[in-house]
């Protein structure tokens, strides 16, 4: 065991906003945490911090034995995978589903004049298959569904390999089917002991995939508690996280909450 992404009194300023305060964090290599907190808590910003996309005002982070701000990020990026909105809205909506996979080997969001080897193509092309979109590999990426974008998105996160998988609401506008997919086939990779270390964020309980270790829980840019689900994740920690009484129940390791009747 050993930490991929330590933070350390990490807090983040825009103007007289804290955004983060004075977080500290840390992610082994063999753990998958979740982040859970509401709407404007921090999720996203911390997400891009431990993608190595912003830097904090204050504090110090490590992301795979790298210094943030004593590293080349060009160089650090390709070792994370990271799968967000933004990368999403950056991608070209005429680029096919395969080259939105297989542009992430590059670094790059839309095909230009790189030559792609043939490897790096079957292997783009066997990610779509195995997040079950592989029949639309021609199609361009803004005619997908927003499933199957969401699924071209994590095969893209995996495409280098990476040695740390960043998800910001990978389940997001997906139909019930479409989630409960998602989260089958997430189970199955965290399954696997050549898993990357994984955070995903979400905001519905009912997407943490079985198989997930740990929990950080985030309210207004700080840490409410942080550790393993099973003694972290309780209907007492939800409550004071969302600042409402809510009942926490859990079945063959899946999660939901409502409110305390
Ligand atoms: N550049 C900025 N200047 C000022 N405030 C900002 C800036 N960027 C983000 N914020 C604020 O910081 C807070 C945290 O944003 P963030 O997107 O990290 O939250 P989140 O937990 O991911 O929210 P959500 O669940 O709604 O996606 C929000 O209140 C947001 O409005």
């Amino acid at each position: 065991m050993s930490p991929v992404l330590s933070l350390s009194g990490v807090t983040v300023r825009r103007g007289r906003k804290l955004l983060l305060n004075n977080i500290s964090w840390q992610v082994n290599d063999d753990e998958r945490w979740v982040i859970l907190g509401p709407n404007g808590a921090g999720k996203t910003t911390l997400l891009q911090i431990a993608a190595a996309r912003l830097f904090p005002t204050a504090g110090q982070v490590q992301i795979l034995d790298e210094q943030l701000g004593a590293v080349d990020v060009f160089e650090l990026r390709p070792r994370i995978g990271l799968s967000s909105n933004a990368i999403a809205n950056s991608l070209p909506g005429h680029e096919t589903a395969l080259n939105a996979v297989v542009t992430a080997a590059y670094g790059v969001t839309g095909r230009w004049r790189e030559e792609y080897e043939r490897f790096d193509e079957k292997r783009a092309f066997s990610l779509l298959n195995a997040w079950g979109v592989g029949t639309v590999f021609d199609r361009p990426f803004s005619t997908l569904s927003e499933g199957e974008r969401k699924r071209v998105q994590i095969a893209r996160a995996l495409m280098t390999d990476p040695e740390l998988l960043l998800l910001d609401e990978p389940g997001a506008g997906l139909d019930l089917a479409g989630r409960e997919a998602l989260v089958a086939r997430t189970s199955e990779l965290m399954a696997d002991e050549a898993a990357p270390a994984t955070v995903l964020v979400t905001h519905h309980l009912e997407e943490i995939p079985p198989g997930f270790t740990h929990v950080l829980l985030l309210r207004d840019g700080e840490v409410v508690d942080a550790g393993p689900i099973s003694s972290i994740l309780t209907s007492q920690s939800l409550s004071s996280t969302f600042d409402m009484p809510l009942e926490l129940t859990e079945r063959h390791g899946r999660y939901s909450a409502f409110m305390k009747q």
